[in-house]
């Protein structure tokens, strides 16, 4: 649904975003992470034919972006930052207004049928400006999705929102999944993303990694396997010290920490090896590393390389 190659785009001599290579299939939902002026919002206005690249090339449902804007447009809804919601007009003016801008026909019925999904019908005649955050980041989202785009663009879609108004908008995204848009998440809260994103995108200018929100906490360089003992026992520690393939071993209380290359395929030999010097094992277990620690290890040996 989107492709991505080589992407990036300056600013006079400043770089925004460098060197984009991605693929997001039909029906995803990918979180694009990192920190303030990272680029997110760049990718987002490249991805939606709203600025052109200065390198590279994108597609968004089949139609480029440099040279097809107009149906890239057609095909994709936004939630910006900033969404432009008209303070004195109504909820049914305010998406009159963007239905025409999109040249949409059946205009009422979508409006009902959309005003009524997301549960704001019944406040329709009054001037936006006197409603709550959380029912104006609605109707920004009705407004996003009222042409039935195939891509949607979320820019922060819950930041200022109390956590009511957050999980409103969050079952929302669910929601548009379940229908098979495909959906592009930018956002600063890493739960989150881990939550609702089938795949996230670390950025930083360049894309730092991308990998399912499990496979990101899954740092196979430091993987470790926790071996928990039904008693403490420094001997154990020695014969998992003893093997070849292990890296590195500690002992806390009654837990081995074993440090491994390759857990998946040397936890069966160390087991059989702690097992045969007389272990009695409760518990083995992964060490999985919060997606808060991944994405910090990540932007901030960005940072270091940069300098
Ligand atoms: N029109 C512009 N002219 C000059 N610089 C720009 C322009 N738009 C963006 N930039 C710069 O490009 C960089 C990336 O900005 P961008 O808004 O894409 O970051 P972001 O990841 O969305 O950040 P945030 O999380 O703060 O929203 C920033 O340093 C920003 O100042």
């Amino acid at each position: 649904m989107i492709r991505a190659e080589n992407l990036g785009r300056r600013f006079g001599d400043f770089v925004a975003l460098e060197g984009l290579d991605l693929e997001i299939a039909e029906g995803e939902v990918f979180g694009l992470l990192g920190p303030n002026g990272a680029g997110k919002t760049t990718t987002v206005r490249l991805l939606t034919a709203v600025i052109s690249p200065t390198t590279g090339r994108a597609t968004v449902a089949g139609f480029d972006v440099a040279t097809q804007a107009e149906q890239v447009r057609a095909h994709v809804g936004i939630l910006t930052e900033t969404p432009g919601i008209y303070v004195r007009l109504d909820a049914v003016e305010n998406l009159r207004f963007f239905a025409d801008i999109h040249g949409l026909r059946d205009t009422d019925a979508r409006i009902r049928a959309v005003l009524e999904r997301l549960d704001l019908w019944a406040r329709r005649k009054e001037p936006v400006g006197g409603w709550s955050k959380g029912m104006r980041q609605r109707l920004a989202i009705a407004r996003a999705v009222l042409h039935e785009p195939k891509v949607v663009f979320l820019d922060e879609p819950t930041s200022a929102l109390d956590p009511a108004a957050a999980r409103t908008v969050r079952e929302l995204v669910t929601e548009l999944r379940r229908e098979g848009r495909t959906i592009i998440l930018c956002t600063h809260n890493l739960d989150e993303a881990e939550r609702l994103c089938d795949r996230i995108g670390v950025l930083r200018t360049r894309l730092l990694r991308v990998d399912t929100p499990a496979g990101l906490c899954r740092d196979l360089e430091r993987a470790c396997t926790i071996v928990r003992l039904a008693t403490a026992h420094g001997a154990i520690a020695d014969v998992a010290r003893a093997l070849p393939f292990v890296r590195d071993v500690e002992l806390a209380g009654d837990t081995l920490r074993i440090a491994l290359d390759d857990p998946e395929s040397q936890n069966p030999a160390l087991v059989r090896a702690l097992v045969e010097a007389g272990a009695e094992i409760r518990t083995v277990s992964e060490e999985v590393r919060t997606l808060e620690q991944v994405y910090l290890e990540l932007v901030g040996a960005a940072k270091e390389a940069r300098a």
